[in-house]
């Protein structure tokens, strides 16, 4: 059995039923298909605010499928075509009109790999802030520093602001990504296997960040390793062949699943 750390154990949500101050944003009947082949079926569920959600499944199973729609990042790719609602604060994000630049500030993501700019640090965390033009030295300087903080960096890179970013390590680099999100202050974080690429230390230390990050933002993590969700989430959504199996407290899920599939994945009986 996978062991639940307790600091994700506490608050137990009715998943089923949040109320509207507690729901982050709320996915609905949603379908996803590549051309012909249809990634996921009918997905509904809520993502809680403030929180930690973590999607676990097998290789291919959908799960950045389904976390690539949150952001609509799928719409980069030609023969996708969704079905099905996700809203945010009540509103569809795949409605006609939707600003598809601004959806993206609002929700953030970091991928696999660190992919910072070919630009020094402080460059790397202003980016965002430079593009909606705040030019103040004094604001971006603030932003630095609050968004290196926030993502447990500042100490380890304040007298090498100037350095390029690819001089930092690739933990260093996946927390300046992180920082790069924060920068633009978004409600939402979606994070794709953010440690897959990372050393064990790093790993660990990013699986801190997160901790740290879900008291200001809502978290949502794609991970392989069931260990590193029982670890850092507080939901955990399992998926199978683009259908949400079960989704859970993640102390419930990993102790006292519901569902056979879900205790075949989680014993390791395949995946
Ligand atoms: N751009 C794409 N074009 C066509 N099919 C795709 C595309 N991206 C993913 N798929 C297919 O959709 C299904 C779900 O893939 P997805 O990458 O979401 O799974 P996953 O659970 O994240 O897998 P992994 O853990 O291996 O990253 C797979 O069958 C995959 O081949």
């Amino acid at each position: 059995m996978i062991s639940v750390s307790p600091n994700n154990a506490s608050e137990k949500l009715d998943l089923a039923n949040l109320t509207d101050d507690q729901r982050a944003l709320e996915i609905k009947n949603l379908s996803l298909y590549y051309g012909e082949d249809r990634a996921l079926h009918d997905i509904s569920m809520s993502v809680p605010k403030h929180g930690v959600t973590a999607f676990i499944g097998p290789s291919g199973c959908g799960k950045s499928t389904l976390l690539r729609c949150i952001n609509r990042m799928n719409d980069l790719v030609e023969s996708c075509k969704v079905k099905g609602d996700i809203l945010l604060h009540g509103k569809n994000i795949y409605d006609k009109g939707v600003d598809v630049a601004a959806l993206r500030r609002r929700i953030g993501m970091v991928f696999q790999r660190p992919n910072p700019f070919p630009k020094s640090v402080y460059e790397n965390v202003v980016y965002g802030l430079r593009l909606q033009g705040i030019k103040d030295r004094r604001v971006l300087d603030e932003a630095v520093e609050r968004s290196l903080r926030g993502a447990a960096l500042w100490d380890e890179v304040k007298d090498r602001l100037n350095a390029s970013a690819f001089s930092l390590s690739g933990g260093q680099q996946q927390r300046l990504v992180i920082a790069r999100s924060i920068a633009i202050e978004p409600e939402i974080l979606l994070l794709d296997e953010p440690t897959s690429a990372l050393d064990p230390i790093s790993t660990l230390t990013i699986e801190e960040l997160i901790t740290d990050l879900k008291q200001k933002y809502t978290v949502v993590i794609v991970t392989h390793n069931m260990q590193q969700a029982a670890r850092v989430s507080d939901q955990t959504a399992f998926l199978y062949m683009g259908q949400l199996i079960e989704y859970a407290n993640t102390d419930t899920l990993f102790t006292t699943p519901m569902e056979k599939r879900t205790e075949d994945y989680i014993t390791g009986r395949y995946g």
